[in-house]
């Protein structure tokens, strides 16, 4: 298999009958990094994830994850977990851990399973039906990574574990691009625990990337800031999104006034569209 490395040349993807999407997007993901997609609420994250994953169709020769074309040619060995995944009612069924692991595979790959539930701090003596929110999601996430994927598209499903069980996790799919070969994505909102989990970093801004490059790189531009307590990354992702908010101003500036309103969208002003709803 060739390396999981993923290259995106000036993707253009627009939502049927929406003027919504993601604009002239070229990136360079390396193989074994561990790359955050950054942006405000609606900068793309999640349709560039999706079009990723080969969930949709891209302009052909635009995208390449190891040496594949992922909507024409299937992706062997790539997982994309997002938020359909997540609502997936199976997980809500009275059903055994022990059970659900197995349908996903589980006993192809025992070691991997034992790990990840001990990683997940999981009870597979658990019903699935009386669990908590972040029991449940400490369940899936072991479900999901079972089988050795090459390629990791997270869109962030870490949102209901503990402190320490995201923690863990992270530090567990830092360990896996460390000795396998393979490569994680993640768009994220949530910065804390992730000093120096980033390799690279992605800066994406109404359907933008803004800019990309080493987290090195960019950490490095933030030395100097005066320090507020949060992490560098932190204080980073902030100045980021609080300039993309200036320079794109509130989303109803021009609008809210009539019946059958016009209003503005973020996402649309990178096409300098309105739509009326
Ligand atoms: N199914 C859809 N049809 C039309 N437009 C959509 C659709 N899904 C998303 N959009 C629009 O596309 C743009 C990018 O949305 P996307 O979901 O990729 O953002 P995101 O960066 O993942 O946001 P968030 O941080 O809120 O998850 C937004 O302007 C959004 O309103």
């Amino acid at each position: 298999m060739a390396p999981p490395e993923i290259k995106v040349n000036d993707l253009t993807y627009k939502f049927p009958n929406y003027p919504t999407g993601i604009r002239n997007i070229s990136l360079s993901v390396p193989p074994r990094s561990r790359t955050l997609l950054i942006g405000a609420n609606g900068a793309g994250k999640t349709t560039l994830l999706r079009l990723l994953a080969g969930k949709r169709l891209a302009p052909s020769g635009t995208i390449n994850v190891s040496g594949v074309d992922p909507f024409k040619d299937g992706l062997e060995g790539v997982t994309y977990l997002g938020l359909e995944w997540v609502l997936n009612p199976i997980v809500r069924t009275d059903i055994g851990v022990s059970e659900l692991l197995r349908s996903v595979g589980g006993d192809a790959y025992p070691a991997r399973r034992d790990e990840l539930v001990g990683v997940l701090d999981i009870d597979v003596r658990w019903r699935m039906s009386a669990v908590s929110d972040g029991e449940r999601r400490r369940v899936q996430l072991a479900m999901g990574l079972v089988r050795p994927w090459t390629v990791l598209l997270l869109d962030e499903i870490t949102v209901d574990l503990d402190v320490l069980s995201r923690a863990e996790f992270l530090a567990w799919l830092k360990r896996e691009t460390e000795i396998r070969e393979c490569t994680i994505v993640y768009a994220t909102h949530i910065l804390d625990n992730l000093a120096g989990w980033p390799t690279h970093l992605v800066h994406m801004h109404l359907g933008r990337v803004r800019e990309w490059g080493t987290a090195d790189r960019f950490l490095g531009e933030t030395a100097a800031l005066e320090s507020t307590g949060n992490s560098r990354l932190g204080e980073l992702v902030l100045g980021w999104l609080r300039k993309d908010l200036e320079e794109r101003g509130p989303r109803n500036q021009n609008s809210m006034g009539t019946e059958g309103m016009t209003y503005s969208v973020g996402g649309l002003g990178g096409y300098g569209l309105e739509h009326k709803d």
